[in-house]
């Protein structure tokens, strides 16, 4: 089949079938997913293909990862989740065949490429590395949640604006904190994300297994679940004037929303296609109870639940303020139709899609509720941020040996790119580590 020229990906010779949908979810993500992948049915990892459905709950990372991605190529996936060489020892058993259709995917992962080679070091930098930070994250995420939910209460009692303000920075840093945890194999700590209205398990999909397996490019849910209100693939075929301009207009409104505009989404989903909702969607309850129950009784429900919609509401304008313009959005940065770098290693692709806030990079608790130290985030997921500082040096070295860059700058400089972004529309013809 022809694919027409806008739609050629720079990472896959397929455009993704999800991208068509009417309304697009995680759902339709996955399910798009299973039709593209050529894993028939199973699972894929590289040219092969795997029945692993014995092992869905001896997972040690949870039964999730695997049972979402049956039917999908977890080829990168599989590689980014695992530092140990357990995995990759274990999966021959599960071999069934050699897989009928070559790869959709263009990005590679070779031994000797960067980020084997890097993955290698980073394994051995952790034997010695101190691991007391991490301990310091647990600290920090518990004290944030424990805060969110102390200051909504005096908010309400004491009908305190300043009161209901912090507690709404507890809340979106709570929910930014959580996402440290829910990258890993099951804990108590990534429930709180859910505290905003928005679902881990969604996020592990929408987030860990198309975002940052495939950043800024068609299959990044990160990108196509904003449009239209906010479009950043510098595409006139899908990013029409009025979305350049308007965008600008409509960001605060979308930002403020952002949290319901999730919660809506998956529940009208839920009602007409497939149920996408959890138990734990019902979470954020907790925040308007614990204020009923804190200010006993006295206020009455409706008062608690405005003081808690209204706190969702900052939240989510805080988080997006914060997420939104924190890595990924910069003409300088590559999104889906800018020239390829040569090299196409699946770390160097993460590398070149990303500036780093390096104004954040003193303060652990900055890092955490920042998104900070994004480029070693986006390439060790499971690695607690409190440890990725001490992995800086491989880091470097190991981008010198392979022309990668790592680039960073301030939050201003993030906000002002990512405007640039939204209005861009010519693809940057320049490769990354081409030289000037
Ligand atoms: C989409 C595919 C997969 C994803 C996203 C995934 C994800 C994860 C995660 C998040 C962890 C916990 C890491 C941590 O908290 O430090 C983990 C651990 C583990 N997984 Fe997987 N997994 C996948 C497939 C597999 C498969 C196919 C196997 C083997 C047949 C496997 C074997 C293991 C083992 C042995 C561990 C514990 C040791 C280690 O972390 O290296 N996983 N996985």
């Amino acid at each position: 089949m022809v694919i027409e020229e806008w739609k050629k990906s720079g990472i896959a010779t397929k455009f993704p079938t999800y991208r068509n949908s009417a309304l697009i979810t995680t759902h339709s993500w996955q399910k798009g997913k299973r039709q593209d992948d050529g894993a028939e049915g199973l699972w894929r990892i590289n040219d092969g293909i795997y029945d692993f459905t014995s092992f869905i709950d001896k997972h040690p990372g949870g039964p999730f990862w695997i049972r979402e991605t049956k039917g999908t190529d977890i080829t990168e996936a599989f590689e980014a989740h695992h530092l140990t060489t357990a995995p990759e020892k274990m999966i021959a058993k599960y071999k069934v065949r050699d897989a009928a259709e070559p790869r959709i995917y263009t990005l590679t992962l070779e031994e000797g490429g960067f980020y084997k080679t890097l993955k290698e070091r980073v394994r051995e930098q952790l034997k010695t590395i101190d691991k007391r930070p991490k301990k310091k994250s647990d600290l920090i995420h518990l004290g944030l949640v424990v805060s969110l939910y102390l200051l909504g209460i005096a908010s309400a009692k004491y009908n305190s604006l300043l009161a209901l303000v912090l507690a709404s920075v507890a809340l979106c840093w709570t929910v930014i904190v959580s996402h440290n945890y829910f990258h890993r194999r099951d804990n108590w700590q990534m429930y709180a994300f859910n505290l905003g209205m928005m679902n881990f398990a969604a996020w592990r999909v929408s987030h860990a297994l198309s975002h940052h397996i495939y950043p800024n490019s068609y299959f990044d849910l990160e990108l196509s679940m904003f449009e239209p209100l906010l479009c950043w693939v510098p595409n006139p075929h899908i990013k029409s004037k009025l979305m350049r301009y308007v965008s600008w207009v409509t960001e605060p409104v979308a930002y403020a929303l952002a949290f319901f505009i999730q919660m809506g989404t998956r529940i009208f989903y839920s009602l007409r296609h497939t149920n996408i909702l959890y138990w734990h969607d019902l979470l954020p309850l907790t925040i308007p109870i614990a204020i009923y129950l804190g200010t006993g009784g006295s206020l009455g429900i409706w008062i608690c639940v405005r003081q808690w919609l209204a706190m969702t509401s900052i939240a989510s304008f805080s988080f997006c303020l914060i997420g939104l313009n924190a890595a990924h959005h910069d003409p300088e940065i590559y999104h889906e139709g800018d020239a390829n770098r040569e090299d196409r290693d699946w770390g160097l692709f993460q590398v070149d899609t990303i500036i780093d806030r390096g104004d954040l990079k003193w303060s652990q608790f900055l890092v955490l509720t920042h998104f900070g130290d994004h480029v070693l985030h986006h390439l060790f997921p499971t690695l607690d941020h409190g440890l990725l500082p001490a992995l800086y040096p491989v880091l470097y070295q190991t981008l010198d040996e392979f022309k990668g860059h790592l680039r960073e700058c301030n939050h201003i400089e993030h906000m002002i790119g990512q405007h640039k972004q939204l209005l861009r529309i010519e693809p940057n013809p320049r490769a990354p580590g081409a030289g000037k």
